[in-house]
């Protein structure tokens, strides 16, 4: 199985669960998430977390290994629209959802954290959009969803162009990351969680539909699908597809 998901003291987790492969992420993952999103809608539900399995990564993005099978644009279509709907539910679902970013978050990683409300990152983690690297862009709507979001515009374009993973310190400076934390991942989640859990439910559910509000009324989820669109029309392309065979190629 490529994930789990646990509930505890109305915390639901999704963990993904392939530290070998950098916790990258394949159909089941997908699946996964869409149960994730699923049950998070229960009422006894009060947050939600995602995180990844060990303590070197968070999430690598799509599994190359699996999605370079995806050749033209239409197929690699199928994949990008079907995460970016699921990342724009991410964000708009009732409850709040945290990041725990517990080692590398890059490509579609970076996309699935930056759908969640808070990203609270371990110390020595990296992370950033490096899909420019492959020669395409994001994807599954995280552009989009930080600039909704109100990330500050230079600096997503940088995020985005330079396609560089940055360390922990600079994400909160330029307000990707909401904090950085040291030591266990679990215990940095019990402590953030713990003012918040102190009032009653209504209340983080209250506020977090007051600011999604904006992500509904602004047809994000038009935008996010044209992200994915553009994703795919590039992902068609030969120096994508060099790209990727390179990354996969690299160690024979
Ligand atoms: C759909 C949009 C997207 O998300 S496109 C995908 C964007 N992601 C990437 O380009 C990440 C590619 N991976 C990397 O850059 C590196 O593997 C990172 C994550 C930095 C880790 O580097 P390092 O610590 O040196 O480990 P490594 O490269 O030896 O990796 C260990 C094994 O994991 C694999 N891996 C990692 N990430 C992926 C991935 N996204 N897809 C497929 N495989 C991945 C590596 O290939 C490696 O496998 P193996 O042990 O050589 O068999």
């Amino acid at each position: 199985m490529s994930f789990r998901i646990d509930q505890l003291n109305g915390i639901l987790q999704f963990q993904i669960t392939r530290p070998h492969i950098h916790n990258a992420v394949n159909h089941e993952v997908i699946e996964g998430l869409t149960l994730f999103i699923e049950r998070m809608k229960q009422p006894d539900v009060h947050f939600g977390v995602i995180t990844g399995e060990g303590d070197k990564a968070f999430c690598s993005g799509g599994d190359l290994s699996v999605f370079h099978s995806l050749v033209t644009e239409a197929e690699a279509w199928e994949v990008h629209n079907r995460m970016a709907m699921l990342l724009y539910e991410l964000a708009v679902q009732p409850v709040p959802v945290i990041a725990l970013i517990n080692g590398t978050a890059i490509g579609g990683g970076a996309e699935i954290a930056s759908a969640c409300d808070y990203r609270l990152i371990k110390k020595t983690a990296k992370a950033g959009f490096v899909q420019g690297r492959l020669a395409i862009t994001s994807g599954w709507g995280g552009t989009t969803l930080l600039h909704e979001k109100g990330m500050r515009y230079d600096h997503l374009l940088q995020l985005t162009t330079e396609a560089e993973p940055l360390p922990a310190d600079r994400l909160v400076d330029i307000g990707w990351a909401t904090e950085v934390y040291d030591g266990d991942k679990w215990a940095a989640l019990s402590k953030f969680v713990h003012k918040m859990k102190a009032h009653h439910p209504t209340v983080a559910k209250a506020y977090k539909e007051l600011l999604t509000t904006k992500l509904r009324e602004a047809k994000v989820k038009e935008r996010i699908l044209n992200e994915a669109r553009q994703c795919a029309v590039l992902w068609e392309k030969e120096p994508h597809h060099a790209a990727v065979a390179q990354f996969l190629n690299r160690k024979k």
